[in-house]
């Protein structure tokens, strides 16, 4: 059996990230009075949510910005909640607006996210945001867990051009917008989805294999071509004998061996969606995007 592959340390990169983020949070308070202020809207009581929730308001405040919460009944009407992004979208001390998902069924998503004024989407979910990012443009809000993804693979690949990117899901959160920075990055990417006939096949001939497909330990040890880069952003809650667990898409015990580097969960790229949620959220007050 091969060495096992490199383990990619997303708690200290966001780490690493997070201090820097503090550091120039404070230096745009002292130096223009303005405080980057970040605005998180929950409906609803889903478990996994409200942590998430609780630790993007304490990683907000940890780098030295205000964040104000908003958590609404799960029986809020659209309306409602519209109403309230409008509120937030006028109010001048508002540099960024996240609204936390999934949402209730009544809820349309795409309409919430759309409400949100392009300059304040610190998630680059609006349709503005991500529209400017298919056309290769990174004046927008690039979504946070593709961001963090480039961030941890240029960590260990600093040239990704000219690399064969295979990227496992194509959800609008994810996997598109993944694909395009790869393909921006000078990668030749390949998308898999639900139809796609042999999943396998394609993840076997990539340098770089991004897996976001919401299904515990989906890619197996040969699924990777030896020395691939294999980032994994899965985050599933697992029933194993020793309890509940977070366990990525990759069955990472056999991948590991075959990859020159590969992301853990938990430890990998969660951390980092946090700490680049606090990067828009800066650039917002900063005025800047992308
Ligand atoms: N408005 C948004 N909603 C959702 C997003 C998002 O980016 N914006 N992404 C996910 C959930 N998410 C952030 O909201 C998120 C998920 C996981 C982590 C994380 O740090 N995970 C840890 C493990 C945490 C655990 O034990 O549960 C890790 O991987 O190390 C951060 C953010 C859906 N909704």
């Amino acid at each position: 059996m091969e060495a096992a592959g490199k383990l990619i340390n997303g708690v200290a990169f966001a780490r690493q990230l997070r201090s820097e983020i503090r550091q120039e949070a404070e230096n745009l308070h002292a130096v223009h009075g303005i405080l980057p202020t970040l605005a998180v809207v929950m409906v609803g009581n889903d478990p996994a949510s409200a942590v998430y929730v609780r630790n993007k308001i304490r990683a907000t405040e940890q780098a030295g910005m205000r964040s104000v919460s908003h958590h609404l009944p799960a029986i809020t009407s659209e309306a409602e909640l519209l109403d309230l992004i409008a509120t937030l979208n006028a109010d001048e001390t508002v540099h960024g607006i996240l609204v936390q998902l999934p949402l209730p069924a009544q809820i349309d998503r795409d309409a919430v996210l759309d409400a949100i004024s392009p300059a304040k989407d610190v998630d680059g979910f609006h349709i503005v945001n991500a529209g400017l990012l298919a056309v290769g443009r990174h004046d927008g809000f690039i979504p946070c867990t593709p961001m963090g993804c480039m961030m941890l693979l240029h960590s260990v690949l600093p040239e990704l051009a000219g690399l064969h990117a295979v990227v496992v899901g194509c959800s609008n959160i994810v996997g598109r917008p993944m694909a395009r920075l790869l393909q921006q990055a000078g990668c030749t990417v390949t998308v898999t989805h639900l139809q796609t006939r042999d999943v396998a096949a394609e993840t076997r001939r990539a340098d770089i294999v991004v897996v976001a497909a919401g299904h515990p330990g989906l890619v197996r040890g040969d699924w990777i071509k030896p020395g691939a880069v294999v980032i994994d952003v899965g985050i599933n809650r697992a029933e194993t004998p020793q309890g509940a667990r977070i366990v990525g898409d990759v069955a990472f015990d056999e991948v590991a061996p075959h990859a020159a580097a590969i992301t853990p969960v938990p430890g990998g790229v969660g951390p980092m969606t946090i700490a680049c949620l606090l990067q828009n959220t800066l650039r917002a007050a900063q005025g800047l995007a992308g």
